[in-house]
């Protein structure tokens, strides 16, 4: 009898040992056991989770998941770790650059794109998603913007701290973005609030990805809280299509039940959530393709489905609605003085809706004007280069050797909107999820939107004509030259005026002419049109979008901490309903 006894509580310790150690084991990245190539798939698997897009969200939402539930998370791109022009602040603009960027092998980071408008972009495709290719500034929301969403106070700061402990750093502010922060407050963009996270009115130094050592961290880092048991990972993983039940229960509210995936070798998988109505498909694939990849499943605008050949399942003309993108507008600045090699680090955010940020080294303008061959290497709609672009194209490059030589020290000064409030919307080009499809912001339709943009140059132009940043400024240099400069760049292909005749006349013209993005584009499945509040996508059951794709604004000065906060806000919020419906 006592022998029994011992037994059973020998029994019952060795399974809270082991409960624990499956809940509290993690792995530390890049040794991750439950990452593997998609080849080695089986072609049926089944989980309580499938998470579409190893991206800035989907990594946190997987790994908070997996503290509960089996989880597959499926990332078109390989693993960022050991590449170092993912890893490296210096790879920035090769990253954005990467020739290898045909989209159907995969092999580049960032995959870009050309906006209908005719400015050049890039997404990413690799595990991490944006926060593998980006310029790795790290600031919150403000809680303005988070009462806005909905979003409950206490649970965001608690998911902006757990991403915090693994992914945020101070910067090393040296002289250049030490110059162009207290150029900011000369000039009036006041209080200055030193290093904080937080989103504040004045200048402020923010955090970022970068370590202090210069190394990337990304939000594939956050899957070290994983339970490994748990989880699997299939890197070069292409959704191609969600896969429904429509029939009997289904027959008036489709359920989401499967996916089907192709490894780099094409072959085909499917993966399934197993019965049970807590079990969901999540779509984290980004603002381009989240959308995207509900229009191929079926999901979209019925009229536009039908022309392109795909099976209507619900008709709903909001998806690929309020795509919308924050113009970036910047100046170069060559200096007598060396400096650093810098990303964003230091910011000023305005009362007027617009944030002044700041980069040095040739590092952010090579991504600007090496991003164009490659971009325009993808882009169907620009085959016919005329002459003027390839003028501009060669001066460009003239340019950048220039400053690559080492003969030449360069900073750049940008500026973002806020908001914005002009957008646009996206279709499918092709059926084919690794083709990009079209999208279209609109940028400064609304006059509020260059209005702003106005405001900024003009504080720009403070700052470089302010007592502290004149170490980085050859006097001799006038504003209208630097201007006029950054109007001669091939910056954007998008249509120029009759009459433009490369100098500078008004800063409104300037921020058409010139207008870029700060890739901070979102939109396309947002809350209270495609999702509801909890993020399931309307009319079907068993599917949720979480990630960029769902918010009507940029937030804060940079999204990526409030992406990658949301995926583990959900996450939490996921499988407190869950244990909720368990019991
Ligand atoms: C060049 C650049 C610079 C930026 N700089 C900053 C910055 O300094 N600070 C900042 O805060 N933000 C910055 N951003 C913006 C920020 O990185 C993005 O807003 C954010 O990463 C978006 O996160 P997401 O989860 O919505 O999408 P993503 O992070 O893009 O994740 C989507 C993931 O889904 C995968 N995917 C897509 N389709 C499929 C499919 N069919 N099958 C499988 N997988 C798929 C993609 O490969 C990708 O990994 C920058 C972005 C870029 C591109």
């Amino acid at each position: 009898m006592m022998d029994l006894e011992l037994w059973k509580i020998t029994f019952t310790l060795y399974g809270v040992i082991s409960l624990l150690y499956s809940t509290c084991y993690c792995e530390k990245a890049p040794n991750y056991s439950f990452m593997k190539p998609a080849t080695f798939a089986p072609q049926v698997s089944y989980f309580d989770y499938i998470i579409i897009g190893g991206g800035t969200a989907g990594c946190g939402l997987a790994a908070t998941l997996s503290k509960g539930a089996r989880v597959l998370l499926l990332e078109r791109g390989g693993a960022p770790y050991g590449n170092k022009i993912v890893e490296q602040m210096s790879g920035f603009g090769a990253n954005l650059g990467d020739s290898n960027s045909d989209n159907n092998l995969a092999t580049s980071t960032a995959q870009p794109f050309v906006s209908e408008d005719g400015v050049v972009s890039a997404r990413a495709r690799v595990l991490g998603g944006g926060s593998a290719v980006n310029a790795g500034f790290y600031s919150r929301a403000s809680p303005d913007y988070v009462a806005k969403a909905g979003w409950a106070g206490s649970l965001v700061n608690e998911s902006y701290a757990w991403v915090e402990k693994k992914v945020a750093f101070k910067p090393p502010m040296l002289e250049f973005q030490s110059a162009f922060r207290d150029g900011l407050v000369e000039v009036g963009v006041k209080p200055y609030n030193g290093f904080t996270y937080d989103h504040i009115e004045g200048t402020k130094i923010g955090g970022t990805i970068f370590d202090h050592n210069g190394k990337r961290h990304t939000a594939a880092d956050l899957l070290e809280y994983a339970t490994p048991d748990s989880t699997v990972v299939y890197l070069f993983a292409t959704v191609h299509k969600i896969m429904f039940q429509t029939k009997g229960q289904y027959s008036k509210k489709p359920r989401a039940h499967g996916v089907i995936f192709r490894d780099s070798k094409g072959g085909k998988h499917k993966a399934y959530v197993k019965a049970g109505e807590m079990n969901e498909i999540i779509i984290s694939a980004g603002a381009l393709g989240s959308p995207q990849l509900l229009m191929l499943s079926g999901i979209g605008p019925k009229a536009h489905l039908k022309e392109k050949g795909i099976q209507v399942l619900v008709d709903q003309p909001m998806v690929g609605q309020g795509m919308t993108d924050n113009p970036m507008n910047a100046v170069m600045i060559p200096s007598p003085n060396p400096v650093e090699i810098s990303l964003i680090q230091a910011v000023g955010i305005t009362d007027f809706g617009t944030y002044i940020e700041a980069a040095s080294g040739t590092t952010f303008a090579n991504s600007i004007i090496h991003s164009i061959p490659a971009a325009y290497k993808t882009s169907n709609n620009l085959q016919d280069k005329d002459q003027k672009t390839q003028l501009y194209d060669q001066k460009a490059h003239e340019f950048m050797n220039s400053l690559a030589d080492g003969k030449l020290y360069a900073g750049l000064i940008l500026e973002k909107i806020k908001g914005p409030i002009s957008s646009g919307h996206l279709l499918l080009k092709t059926k084919n999820p690794s083709d990009n499809p079209s999208v279209t912001f609109n940028y400064f339709k609304e006059k509020k939107d260059l209005n702003r943009c106005v405001k900024g140059m003009e504080t720009i132009i403070k700052v470089i004509k302010s007592k502290s940043f004149s170490q980085f400024r050859f006097s001799e240099l006038s504003i209208e030259g630097l201007l006029t400069t950054m109007l001669n760049l091939p910056l954007n292909r998008c249509p120029k005026p009759a009459n433009d005749t490369g100098t500078f006349t008004t800063l409104e013209q300037f921020c058409k002419d010139t207008v870029m993005t700060i890739w901070h584009y979102h939109g396309g499945c947002q809350v209270g049109r495609v999702v509801d509040k909890d993020y399931k996508v309307f009319n079907v059951s068993g599917l949720r979008v979480i990630d960029g794709s769902t918010l009507y604004a940029s937030p804060g000065t940079n999204p990526q901490a409030t992406v990658m906060m949301l995926g583990r806000y959900m996450g939490r919020r996921i499988l407190q309903s869950r244990i909720a419906a368990s019991k």
